[in-house]
């Protein structure tokens, strides 16, 4: 029964397992936890903790089919795939000194995973490396893996950070968890079935640490559940949450909760039937359930775009393709935008032709890259705010979008004020030239979908004194930890995709660093020769209570400034509110560089361009040396 409704949330977070000891009496192991006390699936070990192969060996003289486990038939496949999870020995250590410990580890390890295949089991929880030695283990799961069915991998990790200037004697024997689990996954080369159960105890590490594993595919084991818990966990669980992780409850109750958990709102029991409280953890149950229904609903827009989360797609070609109708309607779908052209337009236009001119001055705006009229709509609507007479050019070349604009301009009566140039504006022969020129011509990067070499070819017909809206755009970048969509990457198992940029809503993603600007263009853009070529060199700083972070690639943003203080942008800090026009854009890395606090991510980027192309190039020098990605524009490039 999952924890609750949150409006639009349909993520795997809404459902709850809770942690159980070994019973060979499986159909009664789920009755007792799930039906009656409201959890949504066990996590129950699959073979007796007693069992040893070397024991058994002994005992069966030597045979090979050992009856390790129970049989089968006793849950439906629907049964044993919805409800229940694999929870491998946790006894198992396979890089024990001792080798008859160490064979046998691997022996179960390997029984009981070829047995949860066969029982075609979502996920099996594997047990937290033992010490900080866990290559075998490691190789021992790369090796399952590789002939793995579609069933997940869970590596149990015990939350904790060990603080880089810690002076506590005991720190030697202590593993910052995600790094634990980072170079367990590096060993097993991030194969994408392999992820991470994390196991929050009562303390807990920095937030900068803690932001790390919103960058993960995880999932969250609570060992020690309270009924309240503090401000941060809360703040942790609603977090993880929203990043589509499920709970599972372990450990003995703390708390002798009678019936109808004291401590949470009335009607926020997420099972309130008779025998519910019969469950030793039910209380802890009611309390995430309580924080989950807790949480707020998703916007509107947030649930129109759950499917993109975290998707990999190709960015758009404007200026190379010609665009569909519905990628129009979707742009002009977003009125913030066209509210801040708007915004931009009446400034513009009242800096223009001052009061006592308005009746007598006409200003001749041009409006390049019309697509199907917003843009140009926007326009007239300043002119009629402002009082200023306009003569309108509407200036597109792609001949399916003019179709639409002809109609527009038919239907609203606008024949005597816009004119329609069927026409790429860098090869349009102007008849008179304009005082503001209008476009947007802006990708995720800014001046990806070549705005600069199209708004260079339109300046001809702009007045010396006249204006470009927008008048600048700058690109951004930062550091990202992204599993998700690193293995996205990887599984098309070629170079080219990884020297590709990618426009995506990024979602579980860790931002490690703060953005930084990369590339300004300015229009006009008057100097004799102003090349678009660029070149820049950034030094990230990881805070210092993250700890050490894994870089996947970098998660690319834009800001515009439209026309004075009026801008529009999707950099973080300064996004625009509730445009949803542009997503970020996402340039990834083949290998993953893991950078600690104190050493700099030292980072290049290149805007190169030729006579019928324009492309990015990318490298990291430090603290390790990447590959220099994309060189040539081999793989990705933008065709003028
Ligand atoms: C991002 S769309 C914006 C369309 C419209 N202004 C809007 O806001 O819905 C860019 C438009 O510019 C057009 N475009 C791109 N490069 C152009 C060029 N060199 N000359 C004329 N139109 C161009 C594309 O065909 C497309 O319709």
């Amino acid at each position: 029964m999952p924890l609750g409704d949150r409006a639009g949330d349909k993520s795997e977070s809404r459902y709850c397992g809770v942690e159980t000891e070994f019973d060979d009496d499986v159909p009664q192991l789920l009755l007792s936890n799930l039906s009656s006390a409201g959890f949504d699936f066990v996590v129950a070990p699959l073979m007796d903790p007693s069992y040893r192969p070397s024991l058994m060996r002994k005992e069966n003289g030597g045979s090979a089919v050992l009856p390790f486990a129970g049989s089968d038939l006793v849950l439906s496949p629907a049964q044993w795939s919805s409800h229940v999870v694999g929870k491998i020995s946790s006894w198992i250590d396979l890089d024990s000194e001792d080798e008859i410990l160490r064979i046998d580890s691997e022996t179960t390890l390997k029984q009981e995973i070829a047995w949860a295949s066969h029982l075609s089991l979502q996920a099996c929880l594997l047990p937290a490396p033992k010490g900080t030695s866990y290559a075998n283990y490691a190789r021992c799961v790369h090796q399952i893996l590789q002939g793995l069915n579609n069933m997940q991998l869970w590596l149990r990790i015990p939350l904790v950070k060990v603080d880089e200037d810690s002076t506590d004697v005991n720190s030697d024997n202590l593993v910052d968890s995600w790094d634990l689990w980072n170079s367990f996954r590096l060993l097993c080369e991030h194969h994408s079935q392999l992820s991470t159960a994390i196991d929050v105890l009562s303390t807990l590490p920095s937030p900068n640490a803690l932001g790390r594993w919103f960058g993960e595919s995880c999932f969250l084991t609570n060992s020690r559940g309270y009924p309240c818990l503090s401000k941060r966990h809360q703040k942790l669980i609603t977090g993880l949450f929203n990043h589509s992780i499920q709970v599972v409850l372990s450990g003995k109750p703390l708390h002798n909760v009678s019936k109808g958990s004291a401590d949470l709102p009335t009607g926020l029991n997420k099972n309130s039937s008779d025998g519910a409280q019969s469950h030793p953890l039910r209380c802890y149950l009611d309390y995430i359930a309580f924080l989950y229904q807790r949480m707020d609903p998703l916007p509107e827009q947030e649930r129109i775009e759950l499917g993109y989360r975290d998707f990999l797609q190709a960015p758009l070609q404007p200026l190379m393709d010609n665009l569909e109708s519905q990628t129009y309607e979707t742009f002009e779908k977003d009125a913030v935008k066209y509210i801040q052209y708007q915004r931009a337009i009446v400034k513009a236009l009242k800096d223009r032709v001052a009061d006592e001119n308005a009746s007598s001055i006409t200003t001749v705006l041009m409006v390049v890259g019309a697509g199907r009229g917003p843009l140009v709509r926007a326009a007239l609507q300043a002119g009629e705010e402002t009082g200023r007479k306009l003569k309108v050019y509407a200036v597109e070349k792609n001949p399916n979008a003019v179709v639409t604009l002809h109609s527009l301009v038919k239907m609203e009566g606008w024949e005597r004020i816009v004119t329609i140039i069927s026409c790429d504006m860098r090869h349009w022969d102007a008849s008179e030239q304009a005082d503001i020129l209008v476009s947007e011509l802006l990708g995720s990067f800014g001046d990806n979908e070549l705005s600069p070499e199209c708004l260079d070819g339109a300046q001809r017909f702009l007045k010396q004194d006249g204006i470009s809206i927008p008048s600048s755009y700058t690109s951004f970048i930062q550091p990202i930890t992204a599993s998700k969509l690193y293995n996205d990457v990887k599984a098309h198992k070629d170079v080219s995709h990884f020297e590709t940029a990618y426009v995506v809503k990024l979602h579980n993603v860790a931002r490690l660093s703060p953005p930084q600007p990369v590339f300004t263009f300015t229009h006009p853009n008057w100097t004799p020769d102003g090349s678009n070529q660029r070149y820049q060199k950034l030094a990230f700083e990881i805070p210092n209570d993250t700890g050490a972070a894994l870089v996947h690639g970098f998660a690319g943003y834009f800001d515009a400034t439209l026309y004075g203080d009026v801008h529009l942008g999707i950099e973080p800090s300064t996004a625009t509110p509730n445009m949803f026009s542009w997503f970020a854009i996402f340039f990834p890395l083949r290998t993953p560089i893991c950078v600690r606090p104190g050493s700099p991510l030292e980072v290049h980027f290149w805007r190169c361009c030729s006579s019928h192309k324009v492309w990015y190039e990318w490298c990291v020098t430090s603290p390790s040396q990447s590959p220099l990605h994309n060189c040539n524009g081999r793989s990705y490039w933008v065709g003028l």
